[in-house]
């Protein structure tokens, strides 16, 4: 059974001029995923976060949650959320947090202790709030997001704010919770973290999800390609389609060393430009019929980030497709 599942879902703010939110969407996310929503400002991700929420209704279309349409509030029996920005009643500790937060639940706060240690915070478990980095606010948040044990959790900018090594403790969690079953979804700004630590990512514009698919696959380039060989003769790099571009240097990792001290023909970097694989592969038979050796290939990737940018740069109503 899907862990959100979305038809046809759509929001317009009414208002004049009314602002049309979010555009007729179908999206699964299945158990298990860590799904990250990425998207400028105003492109519409907090707005479907608050429609499976139950927070703002829809102008048209469904979704539901494990099965539950999103009307019922038992869809959100099994959801946990961590809002952007949340703020604690700060003369609590983090130990009557939790039980507050569980008796609004109507969950059970004998889970809390376990909570804090999940989250890393036993030892202060009974600090006043007011004396948290923002880090640990994050991941008390995180375990009042867990309090009724969830199947889903939802979470807006979890590492927002936090620094490198809160950040890193807040990842391993996340995959921690992932490696226990549960599903994520994650919205934030933060590519690099996004790119670190989900198993799918969609990128929204002005109300649309234009991609969606693995990082792996939204980030292969699909034309440039990394080659590690010995030298490619001038002659060579004239005869191959597309364009051989060397690295400024020579690759100087311990193994090219060792290969270059034993006698053998050190190695060189190269970026290839080629259309396909099989233009590639002409290439490489042509590298190889004089006599180059090819020691690895792979595929060069972009960055999520400079994904990120060529999609919210390109002109509206843009082909999909074509582009990757
Ligand atoms: N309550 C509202 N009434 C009217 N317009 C709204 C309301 N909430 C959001 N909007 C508008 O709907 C559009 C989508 O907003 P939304 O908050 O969903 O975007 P977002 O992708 O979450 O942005 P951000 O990254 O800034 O949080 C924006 O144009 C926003 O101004």
């Amino acid at each position: 059974m899907l862990a959100i599942q979305t038809r046809g879902l759509a929001k317009t703010y009414s208002g004049r001029p009314p602002v049309v939110a979010l555009r007729p969407l179908d999206l699964d996310v299945q158990p298990g995923e860590i799904f990250g929503l990425l998207g400028p400002n105003g492109a519409g991700k907090t707005t479907l976060v608050k429609l499976l929420l139950g927070i703002v209704h829809p102008t048209e279309g469904e979704a539901s949650m494990f099965g539950t349409s999103v009307t019922e509030p038992l869809a959100r029996k099994p959801v946990g959320f961590l809002p952007e920005n949340h703020r604690f009643p700060d003369y609590l500790t983090a130990r009557q947090t939790l039980d507050l937060f569980a008796r609004m639940a109507g969950a059970d706060s004998a889970r809390a202790p376990a909570l804090l240690e999940k989250v890393r915070l036993a030892g202060a478990a009974d600090r006043k709030v007011k004396t948290f980095s923002k880090g640990m606010m994050q991941r008390l948040g995180i375990a009042q997001a867990l309090m009724a044990g969830p199947k889903l959790v939802f979470l807006d900018e979890p590492t927002d704010g936090v620094d490198p090594v809160g950040r890193r403790e807040i990842r391993d969690l996340l995959l921690e919770l992932a490696a226990e079953g549960v599903t994520l979804f994650l919205n934030s700004h933060l590519l690099s973290e996004i790119e670190r630590v989900c198993t799918r990512v969609a990128i929204m514009k002005e109300g649309e999800i234009v991609r969606d698919g693995t990082v792996e696959a939204l980030t292969q380039t699909g034309r440039l390609w990394r080659l590690r060989a010995t030298p490619i003769p001038e002659s060579v790099a004239h005869t191959i389609g597309g364009t051989l571009q060397p690295d400024p240097a020579p690759i100087l990792s311990p193994e090219a060393s060792a290969a270059a001290a034993s006698g053998e023909t050190p190695l060189r970097g190269y970026t290839l430009a080629a259309p396909d694989r099989a233009a590639l592969n002409t290439a490489l038979d042509a590298m190889r019929a004089s006599g180059v050796e090819i020691e690895a290939v792979e595929p060069l990737r972009q960055s999520l980030e400079d994904l990120f940018v060529e999609v919210v740069s390109e002109p509206s109503g843009a082909p999909v497709a074509d582009s990757l």
